[in-house]
């Protein structure tokens, strides 16, 4: 699979572009996809959040919550310019994150003072109208918070193709809680009927000329306090939005508790992969395809794959998955350095280790009849002083020392 591809958790490489795929899933495998662009209003201080921070800029595994969203986006090869809106103070951030994660496609703009004024920054960007401008106008522009960062790809298309369609389009979730309007008094004044009402969620899709034409004539009174892009599409261009339902994963990440869950989801989604390095291939036939068959048993709901490494870890690849961010090394009697170093670097070349911590866990066997144990644990002392210097490079790596009585054959 091509880093990027649907499902892959890199960014987007060049490559084969999975719309075709995508196009077919949405039962329209002929139709021509527009030319697409996002824009990612970035440019909140996250107050809801109670944190120093903005929200968009804290970190999920060491990772900036707005990297992900962009991961995300990225992932979606007909999404040809990504504008996100930030501060002035915080364009150094973003520009630091674009370049340390290795985004690419995306533009910076400036944000306003709400999110309809930087969604606003966001399209005049892409508008070829500003001085300077190097984005050329889409046909189609996504609208898509920074702060939702589990969006897929199939959500963006049915937007993207509805918006094309109707001018607009907006994912929508079904109510948790009842809505209610109250009187003055601060009492309940009526309540709205649960099933027949909707919650607007994110990403919103529009014909370019829909919104921002309804961008240009808004009052200031809906730039300052409107919340729905949709809203004004049809207050100002008079275009009813297509409703497209999402998926659960499309919330917004608002309050301290929602990134704890955002980062044990993402820590779901990494951990799904293993993959096995055996050092030899008698590994293979003996512990480390016992530990691989243990491993099968005890983590039932995970991938596991297994190979012999060539010397040298040339081959690591041949056994790796594109979103694999795991690996047992099965060491046999060798517990030298310069093969794991090998592996590490190899690792580091994938580029694995830019957006995820990869954890590699060096597994050796002991039989403690053979070699006095202390004398094992004073050959792999090596791992720990190397632990730390590949930890820099968020690389997570750990030895497990298996003591097992040799059975007399
Ligand atoms: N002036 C603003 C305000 C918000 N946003 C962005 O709009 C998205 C959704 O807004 P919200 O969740 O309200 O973010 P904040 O305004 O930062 O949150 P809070 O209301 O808690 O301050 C976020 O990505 C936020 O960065 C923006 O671009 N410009
Ligand atoms: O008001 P907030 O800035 O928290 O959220 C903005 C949008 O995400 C929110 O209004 C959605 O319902 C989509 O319109």
């Amino acid at each position: 699979m091509e880093p990027g591809a649907a499902g892959d958790s890199r960014p987007a490489k060049p490559g084969p572009c999975v719309s075709g795929a995508a196009l077919a899933a949405s039962g329209e495998p002929g139709r021509r996809m527009p030319t697409v662009a996002a824009v990612l209003p970035a440019g909140g201080c996250g107050e809801r959040m109670g944190v120093g921070t903005p929200k968009q800029f804290c970190p999920i595994l060491e990772r900036p919550l707005i990297s992900y969203t962009l991961q995300a986006l990225e992932r979606v090869c007909w999404i040809k310019d990504i504008v996100v809106a930030v501060t002035a103070e915080n364009m150094g951030v973003m520009e630091r994150i674009v370049q340390k994660y290795q985004h690419t496609r995306v533009s910076l703009a400036e944000a306003g003072v709400t999110r309809h004024r930087s969604i606003f920054n966001g399209l005049k960007a892409l508008a070829e109208d500003e001085p300077g401008c190097k984005l050329s106008k889409p046909q189609v522009v996504i609208i898509h918070d920074a702060v939702r960062p589990f969006v897929e790809e199939d959500i963006l298309l049915q937007v993207a193709l509805a918006a094309e369609e109707h001018g607009a389009a907006g994912a929508i979730r079904p109510l948790v809680s009842t809505v209610i309007s109250a009187s003055a008094d601060g009492c309940l004044d009526h309540s709205l009927e649960r099933a027949t009402h909707r919650a607007s969620e994110m990403p919103q899709a529009f014909l370019f000329d829909v919104i921002y034409e309804a961008y240009q004539q808004c009052s200031d009174y809906d730039l300052e306090f409107g919340t729905e892009c949709l809203q004004l599409a049809l207050k100002y261009s008079d275009t009813k939005a297509k409703l497209v339902e999402g998926s659960p994963d499309l919330w917004k990440v608002t309050y301290k508790r929602d990134l704890s869950a955002a980062e044990s989801i993402i820590k779901e989604r990494i951990s799904q992969e293993i993959c096995m390095v055996m050092d030899t291939k008698e590994d293979t036939e003996r512990v480390g395809y016992l530990l691989e068959e243990v491993l099968k048993k005890e983590l039932n709901n995970v991938k596991i794959v297994s190979g012999v490494r060539s010397h040298g870890g040339r081959d690591i690849q041949q056994i790796t998955l594109p979103q694999c961010y795991n690996f047992v090394c099965v060491n046999g009697a060798a517990s030298d350095f310069p093969e794991t170093q090998q592996l590490l670097s190899v690792l580091e070349q994938s580029s694995l280790s830019i957006l995820y911590p990869v954890v590699v866990v060096l597994v050796y066997f002991l039989d403690f009849k053979s070699v006095p144990l202390g004398q094992k644990m004073e050959s792999l002392m090596w791992i720990r002083e190397f632990a730390k210097e590949v930890k820099k490079r968020n690389i997570l790596l750990c030895g497990l020392l298996i003591c097992y009585p040799q059975v007399a054959s």
